[in-house]
């Protein structure tokens, strides 16, 4: 899998702020990546970097291999973006909105009717987009973002203030981009399950630092419900679950506790099976973690 992009110790000040402190990412083409840190962290910045808007105090970027100016901004043509909300013609139509992008871009009128069928605008076409709910204007933006046909899509915050409907709408619209498509999109948000079972991996930033990169499936087991097993003969505790309950839906932590995940309803068979080969166990609960705990325990808050 190609790497589409690529920040290299990025650090950014601002008089003396120092906003962004040694990035390091790494984005696969094709992927979806959720960009996840509280208002502040730094992710408007990061993607403001990304595609030139911002420069780096130091640090590198690279964009499918190119690290210098003239190769940076080629391949930055073939970036579509929203940052900082979308920028649309407030007394034009969407029809109109991607038309006068297809004239700044140089790209012939064919693709406008496929991209409002995609963004789910065919039917608007004599409405201004002032008269717009702020979801049509979100799914018109990220149809902006397409005009280009680009390979990278970068979403600063596409879900911000929408309701449950417009969230839906704009949820299903990435997921059909990414598979449609097969862009790489890095899409942020300050809330993690808002982008949950949307992406393919989620990059926690807090005060400029990435404090975690971690897959889907990552972050399912580790927010999923648990029986949480604490007992010194973790070897016997691995082998009964095994042999006994015949299950290797289970894991076993770094600070030496073993999570069982498919029976976490069934913390009373694993107990009565643990009386029957002689375990005793300093601890057995069920657990779990929610998506926000599991956010807030990371950013240490
Ligand atoms: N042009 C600027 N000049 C000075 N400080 C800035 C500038 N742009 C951003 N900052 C500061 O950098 C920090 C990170 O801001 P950034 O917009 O990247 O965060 P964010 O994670 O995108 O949050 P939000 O969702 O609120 O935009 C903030 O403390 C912000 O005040």
């Amino acid at each position: 899998m190609g790497i589409i992009c690529e920040l290299k110790d990025v650090n950014k000040i601002y008089s003396k702020n120092k906003v962004l402190c040694n990035i390091n990412l790494r984005l696969e083409e094709g992927k979806v990546y959720g960009f996840i840190g509280r208002n502040g962290a730094g992710k408007t910045t990061t993607m403001r970097i990304i595609t030139g808007l911002a420069y780096p105090t130091s640090g590198q970027v690279v964009l499918d291999g190119e690290t210098d100016i003239k190769g940076l901004t080629e391949k930055r043509k073939k970036i579509g973006c929203i940052i900082e909300g979308p920028a649309l013609n407030l007394d034009m139509t969407a029809k109109q909105n991607l038309k006068a992008l297809c004239i700044l871009y140089g790209v012939s009128f064919d693709r406008i009717e496929k991209i409002l069928k995609l963004v789910g605008l065919c039917n608007e076409s004599g409405k201004k987009v002032k008269h717009f709910s702020l979801g049509m204007k979100q799914r018109l933006g990220i149809g902006m973002a397409l005009v280009n046909d680009p390979k990278f899509l970068i979403l600063d915050e596409p879900i911000n203030g929408l309701d449950p409907d417009g969230i839906l709408e704009v949820r299903n619209l990435i997921k059909q981009i990414s598979r449609k498509r097969k862009a790489t999109i890095l899409v942020s948000s300050h809330i993690l399950s808002e982008l949950y079972q949307m992406v393919d991996n989620y990059i926690l930033i807090n005060k400029g630092e990435i404090i975690e990169n971690i897959t889907h499936e990552e972050l399912t087991q580790k927010t999923q419900r648990y029986v949480l097993i604490t007992d010194k003969d973790t070897a016997k505790v691995k082998h009964v679950l095994k042999n006994q309950l015949k299950t290797d839906d289970f894991k076993e932590m770094e600070d030496g506790t073993i999570r069982v995940y498919e029976l976490a309803g069934e913390v009373l068979q694993i107990m009565n099976l643990f009386a029957d080969n002689g375990i005793d166990p300093a601890g057995i609960s069920v657990s779990e973690d929610s998506l926000e705990e599991y956010f807030f325990k990371r950013i240490g808050r």
